[in-house]
């Protein structure tokens, strides 16, 4: 089958240095692929190289199998960049026919396809209003809205709902894993690790231009996590009996043992264990209460993929930015 996105060595340096090199990645038609990294790191540029906005100074790319800039490839695609700017003096349906002319939709496509588009970004009948009226956050469900007109097989979405309230950035969640189950090709450059792991199969993490890891989301998501409880009435008794009961490695969490006076100690304490599921959580929050002690908070730590980000990049020297 051909890939849907295959990049060899792609690469694009400005004249100051920057830029993005040695780029290598497949994305299979059908996948949602998570591209992360921290600010500056290369992301946008990667993706500009692939929609045809900037020429790559190195290596090669196809969508499709056929090369980037080519009208073939152009056609399959739909883009919202990260800094989107829409015709201010426009209305938002008539933005929406801009691209769909652009796109080459056929009117007829384009009277269906735009009203059920704005009503799905929840635009609405906001549609009839003019864009210099629109909040940032509306401009962005537009600008998605736009990149779907023309039902593109593939979709570039450079941090979409970078100015989307929380409401917003669930929706745009649920309108991706819908684009997914509809077996469209999603590239995903986003910060919200959270979309990141509801909707994508494969994800890099790009640093300083280049590809610092890979993984396939299922096996980051499978692996442990680390939770703490806050708890009163702690004895070592019933650490033991705990740890016998679940088979479970729980343990008094040292930053805090020993950090306060014994009185304290004995009324708050904290417990820390890696675990495989919310599941196991939940049980031990359950043992806990049932052997007497009190519970007063639970917390994960960490995201999964946050720990596999934030793992990847500690202790690098220039994390994004070069210098
Ligand atoms: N046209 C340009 N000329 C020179 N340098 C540029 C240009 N565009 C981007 N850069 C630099 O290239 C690097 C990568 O920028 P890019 O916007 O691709 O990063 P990013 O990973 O998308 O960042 P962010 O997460 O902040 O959006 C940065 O150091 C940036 O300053």
């Amino acid at each position: 089958m051909t890939a849907a996105i295959h990049t060899e060595g792609l690469t694009k340096q400005f004249s100051n240095g920057r830029g993005c090199r040695d780029v290598s990645i497949t994305v299979q038609e059908g996948e949602a692929f998570g591209f992360l990294g921290p600010n500056g790191a290369g992301k946008s540029t990667f993706v500009k190289m692939l929609v045809g906005l900037t020429y790559p100074t190195g290596g090669s790319a196809s969508i499709f199998g056929h090369p980037i800039h080519s009208i073939e490839a152009k056609g399959q695609i739909g883009y919202l960049p990260e800094l989107f700017r829409y015709q201010e003096w426009l209305t938002g349906e008539e933005v929406m026919k801009l691209h769909a002319k652009l796109c080459g939709v056929s009117s007829s496509d384009a009277k269906r396809r735009i009203p059920e588009l704005l009503d799905e970004v929840g635009l609405g009948s906001r549609g009839k209003g003019k864009v210099k009226d629109y909040s940032k956050g509306m401009q962005q469900r537009l600008g998605l809205a736009a990149a779907l007109v023309s039902d593109p097989k593939l979709i570039f979405l450079d941090e979409p709902s970078s100015a989307l309230d929380p409401v917003g950035r669930k929706e745009v969640r649920s309108i991706l894993q819908r684009l997914k189950a509809q077996g469209k090709t999603i590239f995903l450059n986003s910060h919200m690790l959270e979309d990141v792991e509801a909707v994508c199969d494969q994800i890099a993490l790009l640093n300083n231009g280049e590809i610092l890891r890979t993984g396939d989301v299922g096996s980051v998501l499978q692996q442990r996590i680390t939770y703490r409880f806050k708890v009163g009435g702690y004895t070592p008794v019933i650490l033991t009996w705990l740890q016998e009961e679940t088979g479970i490695e729980i343990q008094v969490d040292s930053k805090t043992a020993g950090s306060l006076p014994a009185s304290q100690e004995q009324h708050s304490t904290w417990l820390v264990a890696e675990l495989d599921n919310e599941e196991q959580a939940g049980w031990i929050n359950s043992l806990i209460m049932e052997q007497g002690m009190t519970l007063y908070e639970v917390n994960r730590v960490t995201g999964k993929l946050e720990d596999w980000f934030l793992t990847a990049v500690s202790g690098l020297s220039h994390r994004g930015e070069h210098e």
